[in-house]
């Protein structure tokens, strides 16, 4: 299966290594101070300072300030923003021409009134992520390792490329894929032993099962 992964929230050399190695395209870097998998920014330029050329780093920010954006891609070399808030269509603009790099959008998905989101945030961004929406009541916007009804994104497009993501494992992986028709996928907690600790034989078996496919 010829699938474009992104493993989110690397807090490690050993878990950037063992990401790269099993082949994944896309590593992200969450700047969210209540993750378990929050990074500061001198560990993130460390980390991607590793990652060779043609693997994309990702920076996850939420309704971040310019000033915090101008402090992570004046130090991190990064290639990619993630907007995982409330970010509005107009702030995703400026993000992109504010700050001269591509932008995904993470839109979180429970029905079919939220593919409207996808359909506006696909007409300004540059990807999309399409994610499950938070639990009621969880502390994190994403990686939450739920899953939403892919019933709702099968064989969809949108105007931007996009990612699959929530709750995605080795297990459910393959069917993920089968029925939406996803290209490309993230995950997170699905590859971790605990939260915020990634397992680099988990990493190895997702990746295994996608090729397997
Ligand atoms: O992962 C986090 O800690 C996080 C914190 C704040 C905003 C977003 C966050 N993660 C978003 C991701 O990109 C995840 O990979 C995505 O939501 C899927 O997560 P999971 O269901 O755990 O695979």
């Amino acid at each position: 299966m010829d699938t474009r992964v992104k493993i989110c929230g690397l807090t490690t050399s050993d878990a950037v290594s063992a990401s790269v190695e099993a082949g994944a395209q896309y590593l992200g870097f969450v700047f969210f101070p209540k993750s378990p998998r929050n990074v500061d920014i001198a560990t993130a330029r460390a980390l991607a300072l590793d990652v060779p050329m043609g693997v994309a780093k990702v920076a996850l920010v939420v309704d971040p300030s310019d000033e915090a954006l101008e402090r992570i891609t004046g130090e991190v070399p990064i290639d990619m923003i993630q907007l995982h808030g409330k970010e509005s269509l107009e702030r995703v603009t400026e993000v992109r021409t504010r700050f001269g790099l591509p932008v995904m959008k993470a839109v979180g998905v429970s029905g079919p009134a939220d593919l409207q989101a996808l359909n506006a945030y696909g007409m300004v961004a540059d990807q999309l992520l399409v994610d499950a929406k938070p639990p009621q009541g969880a502390d994190l916007p994403g990686g939450n390792g739920v899953s939403f009804d892919w019933r709702l994104v099968s064989k969809r497009g949108w105007n931007a490329p996009w990612m699959l993501a929530g709750g995605l494992t080795q297990e459910n992986v393959v069917q993920a894929i089968q029925m939406t028709g996803a290209k490309q996928i993230d995950l997170s907690s699905g590859v971790e032993s605990a939260p915020g600790v990634k397992d680099p034989a988990k990493i190895q078996a997702f990746m295994n099962a996608i090729r397997a496919a």
